[in-house]
């Protein structure tokens, strides 16, 4: 465990959880597909756009504020679904629901959590712990469990339900392959039915259990129609994550999205994928405010959040970083990891003259 303020910016924490954790794990979630060019094509990306500051303007006070699905949310920064918090702490989603409260941030918990949702909802709503919760789910071969899923989630208090379309099967994670990866006997997707679980937990060398998992349990021939049956029964607004192509934006919100996520999961599935943040400008143009569009992969500072904000998300959120912050100091590097960002974020509102994160545009970047 490490002393959360010893952390001066996001990136920090990456070290403190490689020491934490063992190899095998560290992998698993560090790595991506194939050589890996989209994990590093993500974050580059952010690099490359300048800020264009304005002078002379009012900024005493910075609205970090966003609007979605009718409700304001007090940051626009949240957590990305990702499965089996407890490989990175042994307290889980449960510690990182309660630092994203804690910072105010939304957090959309994995169908693969290591937790019971109504138990990560219980913890999000201490004292001090408030804020939204998402639940995101896979196309599975047993549609039933998807719907019952989404009515627990529903009835937990969850405001969202995010269905990831990018996972027809799962990425070739080269490192996972290479240490006979599966998931840890101790942590479990304890939301799904054990049975069905076994197979991420079977070890065969020279292959990833998950991978092996996906194969049994996702259903590779989900299309569109699929995504109109599951908005027409699900009791929460249902976004799709993994969009990348404009006109799979526009097919999604002809088909009752209520929100897209851009994201090529991290560089985990298709290696050499366009990057999120170059994919962001054609698919907010496609979808031409008909829904929020929200964005993922690659940021790693509050400068990357205010890039993709300005080039028309919504609202960013953020993968590795919350389990690096997660695995070296729990729910309070969860809440400090998120509060760097948005410290940063404001930060650079007020110093680029553009107070409010709902007016950011197109006018406050430039490429190059
Ligand atoms: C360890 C790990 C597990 C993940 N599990 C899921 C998951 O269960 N469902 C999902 O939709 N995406 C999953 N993702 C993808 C993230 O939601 C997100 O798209 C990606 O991590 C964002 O990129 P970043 O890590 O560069 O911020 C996972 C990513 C990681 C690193
Ligand atoms: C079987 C899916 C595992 C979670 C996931 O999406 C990932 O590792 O990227």
């Amino acid at each position: 465990m490490t002393d959360a303020s010893d952390c001066r910016r996001p990136l920090d924490y990456r070290e403190r959880a490689r020491a934490a954790l063992p190899a095998h794990v560290w992998d698993y979630i560090e790595g991506g597909a194939g050589d890996e060019l989209t994990v590093a094509w993500n974050s580059a990306a952010f690099d490359r756009v300048s800020i264009v500051p304005r002078t002379m303007v009012d900024v005493s006070a910075c609205d970090l504020s966003c609007e979605l699905f009718g409700a304001r949310y007090a940051t626009p920064l949240g957590v990305a679904p990702m499965a089996y918090h407890q490989i990175a702490h042994p307290e889980g989603e449960l510690a990182t629901a309660r630092g994203a409260g804690a910072a105010g941030a939304l957090c959309v918990v994995s169908i693969f959590a290591s937790a019971r949702l109504e138990d990560i909802a219980a913890a999000r709503s201490g004292a001090e712990a408030s804020g939204p919760l998402w639940f995101q789910l896979y196309w599975l071969r047993r549609r039933e469990v998807m719907l019952d899923l989404a009515a627990r989630a529903g009835a937990a208090g969850y405001r969202a339900l995010v269905v990831t379309a990018d996972t027809p099967r799962l990425g070739d994670r080269r490192r996972d392959r290479h240490n006979g990866w599966a998931v840890p006997a101790g942590v479990r997707a304890v939301n799904l039915d054990a049975a069905v679980m076994a197979s991420a937990h079977r070890r065969r060398p020279g292959a990833s259990a998950l991978a092996g998992h996906a194969e049994e349990a996702f259903d590779p021939s989900a299309t569109w129609h699929d995504l109109e049956w599951l908005v027409a029964r699900a009791p929460l607004p249902v976004l799709v994550k993994g969009i990348l192509d404009p006109a799979d934006a526009q097919l999604a919100v002809d088909h009752g999205a209520a929100g897209v996520i851009v994201s090529n999961h991290g560089g985990r599935q298709v290696d050499g994928a366009i990057s999120a943040l170059r994919a962001l400008p054609p698919v907010v143009d496609a979808v031409a405010g008909r829904v929020p569009v929200l964005l993922d992969g690659g940021v790693r500072r509050g400068r990357d959040a205010f890039v993709a904000l300005a080039l028309g998300a919504t609202a960013v959120l953020i993968g590795r970083p919350v389990l690096w912050a997660l695995a070296a100091a729990g729910a309070d590097g969860v809440a400090h990891q998120l509060r760097l960002y948005r410290d940063e974020l404001e930060n650079l509102l007020a110093l680029a003259g553009r107070p409010r994160v709902r007016e950011l545009g197109r006018d406050a970047v430039a490429h190059g």
